[in-house]
């Protein structure tokens, strides 16, 4: 029997422990802050931003949102995150990716106070994850980090394949699949587009993780049985619905669930658990900035 991963079950536990800690938070006198700056006309990303915006409200997290034209130039957001990085109240910043072309990706991420980067995206960050100090780990990949271990997914000593090499997927993924520790100690390939044969690499895998954000691509032929599949697409493609589009992942999820041993579906797979774990970080960098301790879950 192939076990469907219930990503909105798990998310829910921890958000039950992180709601414990603002609660904690609050009793001494410290509301835990959110900003999100949305800088798209995106429809995916006004959804995703106002998903993030409830998932705070639901906590007792004190959400800020900030909008800014698609057009405005570049100094009108950088202008918003030294607003937001010397305010108090605020205690975790994200701008929600991507910004448009003209605004420069890596700017905008240097700008926001490291403490702050409840993203993990800062360069500061990034290289503290790599060396094994991580502050504040990026909320996909950890929250993948909390299903393979509430799975009882073992990654000690096993093959892990990332499909994706991208900044907040494939790359802080791989480099916590081989960190010392639980949830560490994979051998880890890290595949992408140039890869020459990928259903060689995904066959050999224990565990594979489908991050490259092309609709479908893994199916069964590509795996062998028993693997655990942890899908992170989530690709609006057209289709005859109320909406227009439907969401499908980076998984063929039929083919892929008649071998794999665990797999997660899209929806309601790692998508729950990237705003979990980002209340996670919201938490914690209260925590941090107030001196304030929490037994995070
Ligand atoms: N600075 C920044 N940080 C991010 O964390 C970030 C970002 N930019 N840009 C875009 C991506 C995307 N992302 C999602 C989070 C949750 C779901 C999610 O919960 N999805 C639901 C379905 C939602 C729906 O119905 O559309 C699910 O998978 O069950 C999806 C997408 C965060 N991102």
């Amino acid at each position: 029997m192939t076990t469907i991963i219930d990503g909105n079950e798990i998310g829910d536990q921890i958000t039950e422990g992180v709601a414990a800690c603002t609660d904690t938070l609050v009793s001494e006198g410290v509301t835990p802050g959110l900003a999100t700056v949305l800088m798209s006309d995106d429809g995916a990303s006004e959804t995703y931003v106002s998903m993030k915006q409830q998932a705070c409200e639901e906590i007792g997290i004190e959400g800020f949102h900030y909008e800014i034209g698609a057009d405005e130039p570049a100094e009108t957001l950088f202008a918003t995150i030294d607003e937001l990085n010397a305010d108090p109240t605020v205690h975790g910043i994200l701008v929600q990716m991507p910004v448009p072309d003209h605004v420069n990706k890596r700017d905008v991420l240097e700008r926001i106070d490291p403490m702050k980067d409840v993203d993990g995206f800062h360069p500061e960050n990034v290289g503290r994850l790599v060396a094994g100090n991580a502050r504040y780990k990026p909320c996909t990949p950890h929250g993948i980090q909390k299903i393979l271990a509430e799975t009882g997914v073992e990654t000690e000593g096993k093959d892990a394949v990332v499909v994706g090499r991208s900044d907040i997927v494939g790359k802080p993924m791989a480099n916590l699949l081989i960190q010392y520790g639980p949830g560490g100690n994979a051998t880890t390939t890290v595949c992408h587009s140039r890869t020459d044969d990928l259903a060689e690499k995904t066959r050999n895998a224990d565990i594979v993780i489908a991050a490259a954000g092309v609709p479908e691509m893994i199916d069964g032929s590509m795996l062998s049985d028993g693997t655990t599949v942890i899908d992170v697409g989530i690709n609006r493609v057209d289709a005859d619905t109320d909406k227009g589009y439907e969401l499908v992942g980076d998984v063929d999820f039929e083919s892929a669930k008649a071998k794999a041993d665990a797999i997660t579906p899209v929806p309601g797979g790692v998508g729950p658990l990237t705003i979990a774990m980002l209340m996670y970080n919201t938490v914690k960098a209260a925590s941090l900035q107030s001196g304030v301790d929490i037994s995070l879950p």
